[in-house]
Parts: C-alpha cells; structure tokens; sequence
C-alpha cells in the first residue's frame, strides 16, 4: 500500500511526487489525463516506489488509511472538481492536502465543508517551482494542528533544509497556509518589479549592454541582495538567443502574465486597511505592461525625456534603491500578516515565516535571516523598518535611494515600486501628515466629523452657516 498519494502530475505534482518517493515513501500517483500517468510512469518509476493509477477509485483504493492525498492541480474550480469526485470514495478522517495556489478564501470555504462532512483538510502552500518541488520546497501547511501531525514527518522530510532546519512549519488553522502563501508570491511580485526597475535603469538609464548588467547583478548577488531571484536575473540576461544571436531578453515579449495570487494579495490588503504600496504597484505595473498595443502608440505621441546618459557611479546607488525599497516590501508584506492574523485570529509566528522562506522558495534571500533576527530579538516588533537593523539598513541606503528615483523621474523612466516604497517610508517616519486637510474637505462637503489633537471627541464646523464648531459625539 501506499503510505500518501498525489493527484495532478503537471510540473509541481509530478516533482513533488519524485520527492516523496526519493525520500523513501511508497506513493500512489494519479492525472485526470490518464496518459500523463503513463508517461510518468515511464519515465520515473525507477527513482522510488511508485503506484501509477488510471483512475481515482483505483487510487484511493492504493492507499493506506487514513488516506492522506495531495491534490497538485490547476488553482480555482478544478480544486472543487477533485474534491467532489474524491468525496464519495473516501473514509471519515481521510485528509485532503489542497498544496496548489488557492485562494485562502476558498480554503477556508473547502474546510469548513469538509469538516461537516467527516473528512480532514490541509490548505498548504507550496513554493520553489519545479527544481524546488523536486529537491526541496518550502511548505506552508494550514488546517487542523492533528492532521498536519499525520503529514509532517513526510512534509518536512521533503522540503528545503537550511541550517539544520526544515523550511516547513504548520501555519494555523484553516487558510492560514495559503494566506502566507499569497503574501509570499505578492512579496515575490515585489522583488521581481524592483529588480525590472533596477534593470531599467541600468539599460536604459546609464545605458549599458546586458553583459555588463549581467555581470552587475553576479556581483549584486555576492552582497546583501544575495537572492534566488538576483541569482536567476543573471542567468537569464545571460541567455543567447538560438535564432537571432541577441540577447534573449531582447526578443521576449514586454508584457508580464499574473495568475492571481499578487492581486489577491494587493485586493486582501485594501480590505484589510494595510498599505501595501510596493506589492500593489508591482500588479499594476503587469497591467500596464500588457497595454502593449497602446503603449506603442503613446510612445510616438505622448512628449518627455528620452532615458540615457546617467553616470556609471549610479550603479551602485541603484543597488542601494533595490535594497532599500525591498526592505520596504517586505516589511508590508508582513504587516499585512500581521493584519489578516488579528482578523482571522492565527498565531502567525513572523520570525517562523521569515525562516521557512529562507529556502526552497522563489523569494529564498540572505536577508531573510535578517527578518528572523529581528522578530527574534522584538517579538512585538509592528513594522520591520522599526527593527534596529533594518532602520540603519534603510539610513545608510537613504541618499542613494532619493538620487536614483530623483534620476528617473528626470530621465522619465517610470521607477513605481521604487518610488512608493520611498514614498511610504516618508509617509511612515512622519509624525503628522497631511490628512489633517482631507479631514477638513470631508467635513466641508459632507459634515463627516473631524477629531481635534487638543481634546477628545468628534466635531463639525458649519462651514456653509455661521462658521461655528459643534461637537458631534
Ligand atoms: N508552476 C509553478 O511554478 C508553481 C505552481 N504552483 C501551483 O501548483 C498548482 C499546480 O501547478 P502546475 O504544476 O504548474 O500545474 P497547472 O496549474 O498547470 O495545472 C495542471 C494540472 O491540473 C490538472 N487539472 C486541470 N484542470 C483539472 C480538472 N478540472 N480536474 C482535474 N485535474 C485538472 C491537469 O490535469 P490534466 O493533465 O488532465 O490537464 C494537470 O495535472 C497550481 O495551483 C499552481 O498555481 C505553486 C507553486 C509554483
Ligand atoms: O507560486 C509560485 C511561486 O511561488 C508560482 O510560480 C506563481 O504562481 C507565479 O505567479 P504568476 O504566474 O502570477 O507570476
């Protein structure tokens, strides 16, 4: 028999599967294009104990019990469509392991019925793509603390390790994994935008050719910035294209997709009141990449700057901006799970995320550990910027940051993810702001009510009659 099953063998499920099974698991596996069984089955049975089934009442029926399965497909209906056929063949207390990109929301949905119904539900992140899923993911289980029980020896077993450490640790209850999950993949939007505007700059602002950014960015990746994501930058600007002989980022189409999980995260942070700026402005970025067709008609019509000239000593600051305003990210990010964990009351442990993030996962990055530290040393710590290291981080990187945006606006290249995070840093360390004067507008228009900084309660001034105050509450 076999001690856990997958279900969906494209990319992530099929490298899951390898992993379990080179981990030393029996494991039962199951595509709803029964073919792709095969071909797994061809190609990877050799690397483990592998039960190929065709159909799901043959894979449920390979399984020990409690049956504990993971479901690997396509995020959104199909995770309904498996749950429903699954349903009726299993057994009270068999667990349904969801690992794909879920909307937490539907998580929460999923377990709710599935409780009713006698059945265990685990809502687990799962992030690294393909090479991680077969080597090493990082994991993000939520759901019931005795299900994750039955599944993690196999899970930790299974993801990255750093340091003597597994980068899998159970979340919280019901959404709580994918909810970590999303602001992961929206930290990831962050990070990928940030590094595109670095890119920018250095191509277009300075403009220099991709070998030497390419080069720019394996050194970046020898300092702070040290990241999966800085890493893989360098490897692509690095590929020749086949065809043409130019550079492949030359030839590849300006336009960035987006599966969901950075939008959900930006729409779950104005629900939720965060600020979320750096993340946010990275989604809308994809967007008005995809305006292609427009943006090829503005660029005849619409008069500024044309980028070019910028002194090669901005390299450095740029870096200094891309580390700064990657700071700024992630310390959203975490705000917003600090947020959601209030509201859905989860015992989010930020230090613990940070930790689990350090491997595995697309955001995988030294300064991580950072993170960690931090929350370690000021478990009530409310904003990473207000965590010692991090303040001096952003202090000395501070100038640099102010001259390359003040660079791009002159340049008019368009820098969003680096100027909001600037512009959120300088809305954060003021003490009072502007929105004394909003207050005063609503009042006028709409007798909204205002409070006043010298004595408590809600007041209104009858702008259009006597000019008078009056207290309200
Ligand atoms: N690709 C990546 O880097 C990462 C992906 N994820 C998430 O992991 C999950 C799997 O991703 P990935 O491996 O890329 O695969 P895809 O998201 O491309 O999904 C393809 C798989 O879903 C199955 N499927 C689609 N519709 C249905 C349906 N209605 N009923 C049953 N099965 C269905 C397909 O079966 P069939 O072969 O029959 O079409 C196939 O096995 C997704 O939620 C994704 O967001 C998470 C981290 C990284
Ligand atoms: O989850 C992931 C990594 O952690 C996926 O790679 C992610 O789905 C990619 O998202 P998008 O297609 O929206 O860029």
């Amino acid at each position: 028999m076999s001690q856990i099953g997958v279900t969906g063998l494209a990319v992530m499920g099929a490298n899951l599967a390898r992993n379990i099974a080179r981990n030393g698991v029996p494991i039962a596996v199951h595509n709803r294009t029964a073919s792709k069984t095969k071909d797994f089955m061809d190609e990877f049975s050799g690397e483990g104990d592998f039960t190929g089934t065709e159909t799901l009442q043959e894979f449920v029926e390979a399984l020990e019990r409690p049956r504990r399965i993971i479901v690997m497909v396509k995020a959104g209906a199909p995770v309904d469509g498996v749950i429903a056929d699954l349903e009726p063949l299993l057994d009270k207390d068999d667990i349904i392991i969801d690992a794909g990109n879920s909307h937490y929301v539907d998580t929460r949905r999923r377990e709710e019925e599935l409780t009713a119904k006698g059945l265990r539900f685990i809502g687990s992140g799962v992030s690294g793509g393909e090479e991680g899923a077969l080597n090493g993911p990082s994991i993000m289980p939520g759901g019931p603390r005795e299900a994750y029980g039955e599944v993690e020896e196999i899970f930790t077993t299974i993801a990255a390790q750093v340091d003597g450490s597994p980068c899998c640790a159970y979340i919280g209850p019901d959404g709580a994994g994918h909810y970590v999950k999303m602001v992961h993949n929206g930290i990831e939007y962050a990070d990928m935008q940030l590094i595109a505007e670095a890119y920018d700059l250095l191509r277009h602002g300075i403009g220099l050719d991709v070998p030497a950014i390419k080069a720019i960015f394996d050194d970046w990746n020898r300092g702070d910035l040290e990241s999966f994501l800085i890493e893989i930058t360098a490897t692509v600007l690095d590929k020749v294209d086949a065809e043409t002989g130019k550079p492949l980022i030359d030839v590849i189409v300006d336009q960035a997709e987006q599966k969901g999980t950075g939008r959900w995260t930006a729409q779950d942070a104005l629900e939720l009141g965060v600020p979320l700026t750096g993340i946010t402005e990275a989604v809308f970025a994809r967007s008005l990449s995809a305006l292609r067709d427009q943006r090829r008609d503005a660029s005849g019509v619409l008069a500024g700057p044309k980028p070019g000239g910028l002194p090669e000593s901005l390299v450095d600051d740029i870096r200094a901006a891309l580390y700064a305003s990657k700071v700024v990210a992630y310390a959203q990010g975490f705000e917003q799970m600090a947020a959601a964990a209030k509201t859905y009351n989860w015992d989010l442990k930020m230090g613990e995320l940070a930790k689990i993030w350090r491997g595995g996962c697309i955001i995988r990055a030294r300064f991580l550990n950072r993170i960690t530290e931090s929350y370690d040393a000021h478990p009530d710590l409310v904003n990473l910027l207000m965590a010692p290291y991090f303040q001096d981080a952003v202090a000395s990187a501070q100038d640099a940051w102010r001259k390359v945006i003040v660079s791009a606006v002159e340049q008019g290249v368009a820098v969003p993810a680096f100027s909001s995070s600037l512009a959120y840093y300088d809305g954060y360390r003021r003490e009072r702001g502007p929105a004394n004067l909003i207050q005063g507008q609503r009042d006028f228009f709409g007798a909204h009510t205002y409070r006043r900084v010298d004595k408590d309660g809600s007041f209104h001034t009858r702008w259009s009659q006597d000019g008078t105050e009056v207290r309200t509450d």
